[in-house]
Parts: C-alpha cells; structure tokens; sequence
C-alpha cells in the first residue's frame, strides 16, 4: 500500500510538472516578442514572462494605486504580463477606444459573463459588429428622452431613504454610508429596470447577501480575468458550490420576468408605450420581433444594468458625499447654491433633473469626485488589431493587448494641473475653455469610445437627484477623518465608510 510520505511526492511531482507546463505556456507570448521592438518596453521583472506578477498585483486589491507608481518609475508604457501593457500617454486614449479603429476588448472580459451564455450581453461581448447590432437595439432604452420615464421611480426610492437617514440621526447612531448608499443604488437600478425594488432600503438589511456574493464574484471576475483560459473549468466548478447571493439576484430577475410576462403578455402596444421601466420596454422589443429579441436578451439586458448600474452609482455617490464630508468649504459653496435652486423653484419636493443641469458647482463636484475616484480600477483592457498599431511611440504587434486605467489617466497633471490629487471642484470652473475642453476629452470614468458606459445618464440622473435632498436635509460628519479605505477588484468600493448625520432644519419637505 502506497504510504502518506510517497502520495505527498507523487502529489509534488504533479504540481511541479503543472508549474512547468504554466511557466512554458506563459512563456510562449515572451518568446512571440523577444526579435520586436516590444522586447525593450520596460517593466518588472516577472512580468516579462509570466502574468502571476499582474494576478499578485490584482490580488492585493490596491492595483490603481501600483498602476500610477508604475509609469511614475517606467515611463509612459509599461508591461504588466507578457504581451499587456499598460499606457499614460494621453494621446493613446484616441488610438485604442476611438470608434472603428478595430480595437476589441481582450480576453479579461470572457472571465465576467456565464461560458455558454446564449445571449452576448453588452459589457463582455468580445464581437464588435455583434455588439454594435445589439447596442443599436437597446440603446434608445437609455436615452435622455428615456430619463424623464425614470425619474419618479429615483424619486420613491429617495423618499424611502430619506425616512432611514431621519431615523438614524435621531438614533445618534453612526451610518455607514457606503453600506447605505448600495442600498439606494441597488433599489433604485431594479426600481427602473424590473419596476420592483430588493427592499434594501426600505428594511435596511442584506437578507441574502447580495452585496457580498457580488464582491466575491467581482474579485472571480478581476482575478480569473488574468487567466481567463482557465474561466470555464472554473465556472463548472464554481456552479457546484452551494447558492449564494447572486443566484438571489438571478432569482429575483427571472421572478419579476415571469411575473412581467404574465402582465405584460396580453397588453397592447400603447399600453405596453405607457409603461416606463425597462422590462416594459424589453418586451415591446420582443413583441415586434421575438426572434431577433427572445428571452435571453430580456434576462440578460435586466441583469446587466443590475450588475453593472449598482456598486458603480455607489462609489461615485460615496466619493461625491465623502469628498464633500471632507472638504467643508466646498460643501459650504454647493449647499448656497442648492438652497438657491430651491428657492428659486419655490421648494419643490425634489430638483428636476434639468434643473440641476444648470448648478454648475454641483456639477463641479460630481465630476471632479469622480475623477478622484472612478468607480473602475483596472486599465480597460483592449487587443491591437492584426496590423498592429504604434502607441506613444512604440509599435504594437497585433494580438498585444493594451489599456489605459482611468485612475492613471485621472492623475495626469499635464491634463488636470500639478494639484490633481487634490478634490478641487472649481478647477473645472476657472480654466480656459482650451483647458476645460482637454480635461473634458480626458475625464473617463464611464469608458471612452464605442465600449462606453451606456447607462451613464442613468447613473448622473440618480445622482443628481440625491445629492441636492441629502445636502438641503442633513450634516454628514466623518467619523474616519479624510481617507477611506478602497478596495480594488475591478471596480475601486470604499469599505465602511462612517459618518454621523444630524438634520440640518426641521422642515424637510422630502417624503411629507
Ligand atoms: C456612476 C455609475 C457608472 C459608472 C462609473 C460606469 C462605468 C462604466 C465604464 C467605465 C464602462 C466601460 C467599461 C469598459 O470599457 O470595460 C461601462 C460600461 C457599461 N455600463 Fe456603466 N457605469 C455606471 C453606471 C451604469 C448604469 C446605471 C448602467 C445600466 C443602467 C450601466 C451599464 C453599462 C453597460 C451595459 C456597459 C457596457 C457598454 C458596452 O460595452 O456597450 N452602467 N460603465
């Protein structure tokens, strides 16, 4: 009988025989680039010839921060693995996401989408012309004439959140408003997409674990990403594990679809019109053509802006209230101008939303928190096309993947000036309009090019409409003084971030 000392060997030798295996195949792009140009580009050692230094670098959860050490210690184009690279040249944001210049994303997206999913949806899908047609169908579903649809459903949920933040400022209990303001993304996202809510807020608790099954998933997502060939064995094994809460999400989508079926099903096109949320308007789309749109497209269209317009709408939030916490000054200016607003539009329950179009230091500050903390941290992966491409100076071979990281590209101080690390809405008041449009041109936390985000005026009306309510109604105060901490699995989440809240006046008129 084999003894435990010779199955310990055997199992060595099987693990070191993988190890060789996954040096010789990661060694293969090393050894593509070793008679090209590529060969010279610099960056740490490892990741010359193997994509575990990037999997370590991703694993710690602070890859924004690296990626900017990064090109401060190399240069403008970095290697990351064999055959990735990372780019800070401004002038490559052009080149690499300009529409039609034939950059697909890369292999990193395979990793964040089911293997045999029978539906492409819109943020992983890899076939650009397949993508394109099916972004054409849905697009006017996220248009600016859409938003006004939406805009009663933002307001229900804020009143529901607006009730707990009175109830905890007079608890004098302190609020962890990262925590809440998932709540209020996720409610809201669901609200206009399924016309229901989780409940989040209104019972202030994550019965499922919704929020955390959608962080572990993230981390699968950034970190198999990288070894995105091993995505489907993985997946296989991952579907054996007991649920969690994503199934719930799952669950909760394909409960409110069938539902939505049934009520929907016999409706007629102009009532079908009437209805404003997206599963309404998902299955007008299908009614003129079932083949083209069946239920897939639905689920996977419903899921997609759950997945992709919840934990994103939150970090920009908590940036935008956190950097206002910290920045009295600041809060102090935006407050005048809300106030304002307000009485100028004789108090109304809730700002429109074109109305607070014309705030400009509102604007100022959700833009300007939004580039100090883009809701994505890792470079946006895309693959040179077959005739390959030069970027800032050093010529791609095609089938290289390169991408630039919006916190890299955010912390430019040729674009937002010497202070860019600094919150300071204004510098997007007093520039020139020369140096206001390049800042514009390179303030990218929603993508850039035909891959950008689809749902931005969604996001920018949810947060337009909140922040005025919570900055008219309440003292926010940070308990952890000016930096939260963050955690980086693709997209960039403040952990805990706490705050005391007292009532600013007694008469708020929000939920009365
Ligand atoms: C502040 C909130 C948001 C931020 C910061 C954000 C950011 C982004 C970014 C950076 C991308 C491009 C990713 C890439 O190139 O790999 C993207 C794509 C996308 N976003 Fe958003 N997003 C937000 C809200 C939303 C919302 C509310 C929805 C849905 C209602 C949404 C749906 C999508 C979809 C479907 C894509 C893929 C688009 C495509 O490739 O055609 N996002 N988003």
């Amino acid at each position: 009988m084999e003894t435990l000392s010779q199955s310990i060997s055997s199992l060595s030798v099987v693990l070191l025989g993988l190890a060789v295996v996954y040096f010789c195949y990661s060694a293969v792009p090393f050894l593509s680039e070793s008679s090209t140009s590529l060969r010279s580009v610099p960056g740490p050692w490892l990741a010359r010839f193997s994509r575990l230094w990037y999997l370590k670098e991703v694993s710690t959860g602070q890859f924004h921060h690296r990626n900017v050490a990064l090109h401060k210690k190399y240069g403008p184009v970095v290697r990351i693995a064999p055959k990735q690279y990372s780019i800070s040249d401004p002038s490559a944001l052009k080149i690499i996401y300009g529409i039609g210049n034939g950059f697909a994303k890369s292999g990193w997206y395979d990793a964040s989408s089911a293997p045999d999913g029978e539906w492409k949806d819109l943020f992983t899908d890899r076939n650009s012309a397949r993508h394109s047609a099916n972004r054409r169908v849905v697009a006017k579903l996220y248009s600016a004439t859409a938003l006004r649809g939406i805009e009663p459903d933002v307001e229900y949920c804020i009143r529901e959140f607006v009730k707990q933040i009175e109830r905890i400022a007079k608890s004098g209990s302190t609020m962890n408003l990262q925590f809440w303001l998932q709540c209020y993304a996720f409610d809201v996202i669901s609200q206009i997409t399924l016309g229901n809510t989780f409940g989040f807020l209104e019972s202030g608790r994550d019965h499922t674990g919704i929020f955390d099954s959608l962080h572990g998933y993230l981390k699968y997502c950034a970190l198999v990403g990288v070894e995105h060939e091993l995505h489907r064995p993985l997946w296989w094994l991952l579907n054996k594990l007991p649920a969690s809460g994503l199934v719930h999400i799952a669950r909760f989508t394909a409960e409110q679809l069938a539902h939505g079926k049934k009520d929907l099903g016999a409706a007629s096109e102009a009532d079908l019109a009437s209805r404003q949320n997206f599963l309404s308007q998902l299955f007008r789309l299908q009614k003129k053509d079932p083949q083209k749109f069946p239920d897939s497209a639905i689920f996977s269209t419903c899921i997609t802006n759950i997945g992709a317009g919840s934990d994103t709408t939150s970090i920009s939030l908590c940036s935008v209230l956190h950097n206002l916490m910290t920045h009295p000054l600041a809060l102090e200016k935006l407050r005048q101008e809300v106030d304002a607003k307000y009485s100028e539009l004789g108090s109304p329950e809730f700002l429109p939303f074109k109305d607070t179009q014309a705030m400009p230091y509102l604007q100022a500050c959700i833009k300007e928190a939004l580039r100090l903390h883009p809701a994505t941290g890792l470079p946006l992966a895309r693959v040179v096309p077959e005739t390959g491409a030069t970027i800032s100076g050093t010529h791609f071979l095609g089938g290289s993947v390169v991408g630039i990281n919006t916190w890299v590209m955010h912390q430019n101080t040729d674009i937002f000036g010497p202070d860019a690390q600094a919150f300071r809405p204004e510098r997007w008041l007093d520039q020139s309009s020369e140096q206001l449009s390049v800042m514009e041109r390179h303030w990218i936390p929603f993508g850039a090019g035909s891959r950008t985000c689809i749902g931005k005026n969604i996001s920018l009306l949810e947060m337009n409409k909140l922040i005025p309510v919570l900055i008219k109604a309440f003292d926010f105060t940070a308990v952890d003084g000016e930096k939260a901490r963050h955690e980086n699995y693709w997209l960039v989440q403040q952990v805990d971030v706490l705050c005391k809240i007292t009532m600013r006046r007694n008469d708020n008129q929000v939920g009365k």
